[in-house]
């Protein structure tokens, strides 16, 4: 109990109109120690207590202007005051003014005169009433104050609650999660608005029922297993599940919490579930899993273009990374075939790859199988994203394939080889729209990492190339791709050293084109080359591995022979069969560029197995032997004999020599007459000879071979057409050569010049001479080597009356065919077949069969070589018309001819005067 004794003085108020009683008053209080205040009349009074409430107040009631009444009423009104206790100190003495004292609120009343210690006694009973109030009243206001804290926080308390309910109803409402609560038997007890969305019911009315009630009864057993699972776990468990709702048919994948619920006592009172829709997070997971994935086959493909040597194999790895890493159904790349406008599937990984063998992509547009996603990035060079594989509009010709092995999205990216577009990238995945942005980046970044492995590819490839290119030119011959000479060098020494060791023979065989160069003069360098190549391949064909074929320059090839029988005889044979072999082939027509040409080869032989034989001496060797083989006649071949080295020699001097002939006027022309049946000299072949200042006269069998291989046939033949058309010019003019007619020999070279009819016919025009009195004197081979050029410049000079004979007939193909073609006068029967009549039946029958082959044709026919009367009377007898040979006269000088053609003029006028009886 809080004590009510204060040590603090009391204020007190006395209140009186008589100074002098208020003084005995206030010192009477004042002695007890109390602390007074004195007011002389009742308005004072009023105003000292209003601004300092007394503890007690002392009133006297009789005052003039103001009665202590009025003012005791005054101050129980204010409310500063109205609580002070008045105790009236009055003379007054009637029960009936002192009952109006305390009906005004006094608490006491003293009569004058008071007693002291009475009047002390009611002050300090009053002060201490005063202080009791006090107290109490303190302590009802504390009581109070803490009542209102309570009833506050009751209040506050109670708000809260509601508040927290409403809270806890808006938050189970508001949640997006499903929430719900069944007893131990499965029925509902409460749902949120989520859950009444699933079986598309209130709360009210899926309360009280159970999972059968709404779902099939195989979910509903599904629901109920889980709960009890959770149940008899007595722990919260997960699981996911599918659910679809009643009231718009969302189905999504949810995760389901099941928590058992206990009472108090531990007892199961039911199941508290929460489902949330996962089916976001799940997308959002696959899809950074997908990407991850690709991230993965990116950063192994990065690996796999780091250490991958090998396109095929890069190809082959990527498409698998995509797959194993990637997470894709299927990769593939597929290349450009431009021949073909298609795509040509060259790697590929994953389910349905065996699809691609009959999957047709086509580049152009309008095929059917044109506009393939993938056609189409490969035509726009960008990539093309086909999120729905089964119903794009572009995929119906692979959607039945597409769908057997799974594809739901396709993505097509070019790929690049040094910037430009060479095939594409192809990725299937088994989920739709499973190419986002990110997926697309990293699929982009893939495809430019395959790119620059194939720049690098094509790097390394460049270089390889070139090396292989510095190695190629420096050791084998660019046309044919043969070893070159310095290769064959190697070559050589390996074989002699080889062959040495063992014992066994090598042979080298040096081979040569007959007439390329007639070839290469008359039908350009392309056309030469074309056959050079064509030789190479065929002689590549007629040797084992380990043989050598080298192309030493022109049209020279030479072949070494390994491994031959260490037998020389026998080693000789094996390396003839070879060269046989070669000549065969190598004879057989070309086409060159729409044209066929016919060739032949000669060929020279060595063998050796001595380790000291150098590269040069064997190439010197065959070098001679193949020169024997030229003489021997072309299309042949010949071993080395050392005798011929001599003989090559000279013809290297004559070589030389014959540059010079012509300007040195070392060159005359020889006549050989041509005379009738009747002996008659109509004309002369002529034959070209040289006087060569040391050697005296060479024949033409020595140097117009040389002159052909050398080009100096050229400004040779035109000397001897000109020298023959001055000739005739000469004769002319003198009446008894005037109707001679002079032969030509023209070469092949000569005559497959360009401008070899403007020639002729500028030389006749010159000389002004009858074309007639001309006769060119073609070969068979001459004519063969290029049949339509041949004809071609016939028929001009024909037109402009050039007569033609051929020359050395029944050597060649003798074919009637080209006969007929061809404006030909003259068949000259070779005297090979000639000088062999009467010795071998078969030339008789050749002679026979030409002449009756020329007069068919309406040509004439001249026998060259007769030596005999035998072979003239044969040629007569058989229908010959003309004749040449030693029997009338070998070839003559100018002036010799001349002579023996005025004697013999003579003398067959002198003989007809005879038979005619004139002198
Ligand atoms: N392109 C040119 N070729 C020419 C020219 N001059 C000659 N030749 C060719 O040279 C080859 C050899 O000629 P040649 O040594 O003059 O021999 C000719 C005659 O002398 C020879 N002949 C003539 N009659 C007989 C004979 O009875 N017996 C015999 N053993 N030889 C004889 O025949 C050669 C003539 O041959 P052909 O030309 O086939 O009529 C020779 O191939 C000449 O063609 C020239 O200017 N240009």
């Amino acid at each position: 109990m809080k004590t009510i004794m204060t040590n603090r003085k009391s204020n007190i108020l006395v209140v009186d109109d008589t100074p002098a009683s208020l003084k005995l008053l206030s010192d009477l209080l004042k002695a007890e120690g109390y602390e007074v205040r004195s007011a002389i009349n009742g308005e004072l009074a009023i105003e000292s207590a209003i601004r300092n409430p007394p503890e007690l107040m002392l009133l006297d009631i009789l005052m003039p202007v103001m009665g202590g009444f009025e003012v005791c009423r005054r101050l129980k009104a204010h409310p500063a005051t109205c609580q002070v206790p008045v105790i009236f100190v009055s003379a007054l003495s009637e029960t009936d003014e002192k009952v109006q004292g305390f009906a005004l609120g006094a608490v006491d009343f003293v009569t004058k005169p008071y007693q002291r210690d009475e009047l002390l006694a009611r002050v300090r009973t009053h002060l201490e009433i005063v202080n009791l109030r006090d107290h109490l009243e303190e302590l009802v206001e504390e009581r109070n104050s803490e009542l209102r804290k309570s009833q506050e926080m009751l209040q506050a308390s109670l708000q809260d609650s509601m508040l927290a309910n409403t809270h806890l109803r808006t938050l189970v409402q508001t949640i997006p999660d499903l929430i719900w609560l069944k007893d131990p038997d499965g029925v509902y007890l409460a749902c949120n608005r989520q859950f009444e969305r699933l079986y598309g019911a209130l709360e009210a009315d899926i309360i009280g029922k159970t999972d059968y009630d709404f779902v099939t009864q195989e979910l509903a057993d599904f629901f109920r297993r889980n709960d009890h699972r959770a149940a008899s776990a007595n722990k919260v468990c997960a699981n996911e599940e599918w659910l679809s709702f009643a009231d718009n048919g969302y189905r999504g994948l949810f995760e389901t919490l099941k928590s058992p619920m206990l009472d108090q006592n531990g007892k199961l009172i039911g199941v508290l579930g929460i489902a949330r829709d996962i089916s976001e997070r799940k997308l959002a997971e696959a899809k950074i899993q997908r990407h991850m994935h690709l991230y993965a086959a990116l950063s192994q493909g990065n690996k796999i273009i780091a250490h991958c040597t090998d396109e095929a194999e890069l190809f082959l790895r990527i498409c698998r990374a995509a797959v194993e890493l990637g997470g894709m159904k299927m990769a593939w790349i597929g290349l450009i075939d431009a021949a073909q406008a298609k795509i040509r599937p060259v790697a590929s990984f994953g389910k349905g790859a065996e699809i691609l063998e009959r999957l047709e992509i086509s580049l152009d547009p309008d095929s059917p199988f044109g506009n393939s996603p993938t056609s189409m990035a490969i035509r726009q060079e960008s990539p093309v994203w086909c999120q729905d594989f089964m119903n794009d509009p572009f995929t119906a010709p692979w959607r039945e394939e597409g769908a057997r092995a799974g594809w739901a999205a396709s993505a097509s990216l070019p790929l690049r080889r040094n910037g430009v577009v060479t095939g594409a990238f192809i990725l299937y995945a088994d989920e739709i729209n499973a190419f986002d942005d990110a997926a697309r980046d990293l699929l982009i970044e893939m495809s430019m990492d395959i790119n620059l492995a194939l720049d690098n590819f094509s790097r390394a490839l460049a270089q390889k190339q070139a090396e292989a290119e510095i190695e190629r030119l420096a050791f084998y011959d660019p046309l044919t791709n043969l070893p070159n000479r310095r290769l064959l060098y190697d070559r050589l020494k390996q074989a002699i050293a080889n062959n040495a060791r063992s014992g066994n023979h090598v042979a080298a065989l040096f081979i040569d084109l007959d007439n390329f160069k007639t070839l290469n003069d008359t039908r350009g360098h392309t056309i030469g080359d074309l056959l050079l190549i064509e030789v190479a391949c065929r002689l590549e064909t007629c040797l084992r591995e380990g043989d050598t074929v080298a192309r030493l320059g022109g049209d020279e090839f030479v072949v070494i022979l390994n491994g031959l029988d260490e037998d020389p005889t026998h080693a000789a044979s094996q390396a003839k069969t070879v060269g046989n072999k070669i000549l065969s082939t190598a004879s057989q027509p070309y086409q060159l560029s729409g044209y066929q040409h016919h060739c032949s080869a000669s060929m020279g032989i060595g063998l050796f197995r001595h380790a000291e034989t150098t590269t040069e001496e064997i190439l010197k060797c065959i070098d001679t032997a193949l020169y024997q083989a030229k003489r021997g006649g072309r299309n042949s071949l010949s071993f080395y004999d050392p005798a011929m080295q001599a003989t090559l020699e000279i013809r290297a001097a004559l070589e030389n020599d014959l540059r010079q002939a012509l300007e040195e006027n070392q060159f005359q022309l020889y006549y050989q007459m041509q005379v009738n049946q009747i002996g008659q000299i109509l004309g002369a072949e002529v034959l070209i000879r040289w006087l060569h200042p040391q050697r005296g006269l060479v024949s033409p069998l020595e140097f117009i071979e040389l002159a052909e291989e050398t080009g100096q046939i050229l400004p040779i033949g035109k000397w001897v057409i000109e020298t023959a058309c001055a000739q005739l010019k000469t004769w002319e003019n003198q009446h008894r050569f005037a109707n001679l007619q002079l032969a030509v020999n023209v070469s092949a070279p000569q005559f497959h010049q360009n401008d070899f009819v403007e020639h002729i016919r500028h030389t006749l025009q010159h000389y002004r001479l009858n074309p007639e009195r001309l006769k060119l004197e073609l070969t068979e081979s001459l004519v063969l080597d290029d049949i339509e050029d041949t004809i071609t410049k016939m028929q001009q000079l024909r037109e402009i009356g050039v007569r033609f004979s051929m020359d050395d007939f029944g050597t060649g193909y003798s074919s009637l065919y080209y006969l007929t073609k061809l404006p030909i006068d003259q068949l000259k029967i070779d005297q090979s077949f000639v000088q062999n009549i009467g010795i071998t039946q078969n030339d008789g029958v050749i002679v026979q069969t030409i002449i009756g082959m020329a007069n068919n044709l309406g040509i004439e026919s001249l026998a060259e070589g007769v030596e005999t009367e035998e072979q003239r009377a044969f040629l007569e007898q058989h229908g010959c018309n003309f004749y040449q040979g030693y029997l009338f006269s070998r070839p003559l000088p100018l002036n010799q001819f001349e002579e023996r053609f005025i004697a013999a003029n003579t003398e067959q006028s002198a003989a007809s005067h005879v038979s005619t009886g004139i002198n």
